[in-house]
């Protein structure tokens, strides 16, 4: 099975082209403005319009209200919506667009509940817990807590780099992998070679 790639925190076209020549297979755009990766929706329909097919495009959003939501899914025609805050399993299945919940792992994380409380999610983004920080910490948590039953729906993410990620997906054998920082020159700004070695880095791994 072949590993798909995310290339989260996406604000300019450039970097956006750059991640889909190098193979990635969608995007992520950030609509929580605190962070440095942050884009509005007209940014990222701006974006989102001058792709070429065959690429998911996600929107991420940390306690959004549900007209933010519905002006971000009406502007831009996202594929997919990623919840990052405290969004209940009905809130989530409320805004009627397949969804992706991201889940900030800590040791007491107890994921398996989480699994069953959002089995309507397409995935499960598990992500590293930084008090404060909803994402894009750069810091990667200990994959032993993922439970072997879980992988197969699962998007690993949290501090990924194209030194590590070929580790990554051997142990965990996720669904999909997710990076922002560790493709960056600067917060919000890729770099076409990074995104190039993760994404080779990822095609290595046999799984
Ligand atoms: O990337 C952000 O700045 C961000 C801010 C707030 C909510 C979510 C955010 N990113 C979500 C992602 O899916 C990131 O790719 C993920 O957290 C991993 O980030 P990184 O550790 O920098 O690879």
């Amino acid at each position: 099975m072949r590993t798909r790639v995310k290339i989260c925190g996406i604000t300019r076209l450039q970097d956006a082209l750059a991640a889909v020549e190098a193979g990635a297979d969608a995007l992520g755009f950030v609509f929580y403005p605190p962070s440095p990766r942050a884009v509005t929706p007209a940014q990222a329909a701006e974006i989102i319009a001058a792709l070429p097919p065959f690429v998911t495009t996600t929107a991420l959003f940390v306690n959004a209200q549900r007209n933010e939501i519905d002006e971000v899914v009406a502007l831009t025609q996202v594929d997919l919506l990623q919840f990052h805050g405290d969004e209940t399993p009905e809130f989530c299945q409320s805004v009627q667009k397949p969804f992706i919940r991201a889940l900030r792992v800590k040791p007491e994380t107890d994921l398996q509940a989480a699994a069953q409380d959002y089995a309507a999610a397409r995935a499960l983004l598990l992500d590293t817990y930084v008090a404060g920080v909803p994402g894009g910490t750069g810091a990667v948590f200990d994959w032993q807590l993922i439970p072997e039953t879980l992988r197969p729906k699962i998007v690993l993410a949290g501090g990924l780099t194209p030194q590590s990620v070929a580790q990554a997906v051997a142990q965990i054998r996720p669904w999909a992998v997710d990076v922002s920082g560790g493709v960056e020159q600067a917060p919000g700004i890729k770099d076409a070679q990074k995104i190039q070695e993760f994404i080779n880095e990822v095609n290595r791994v046999h799984v």
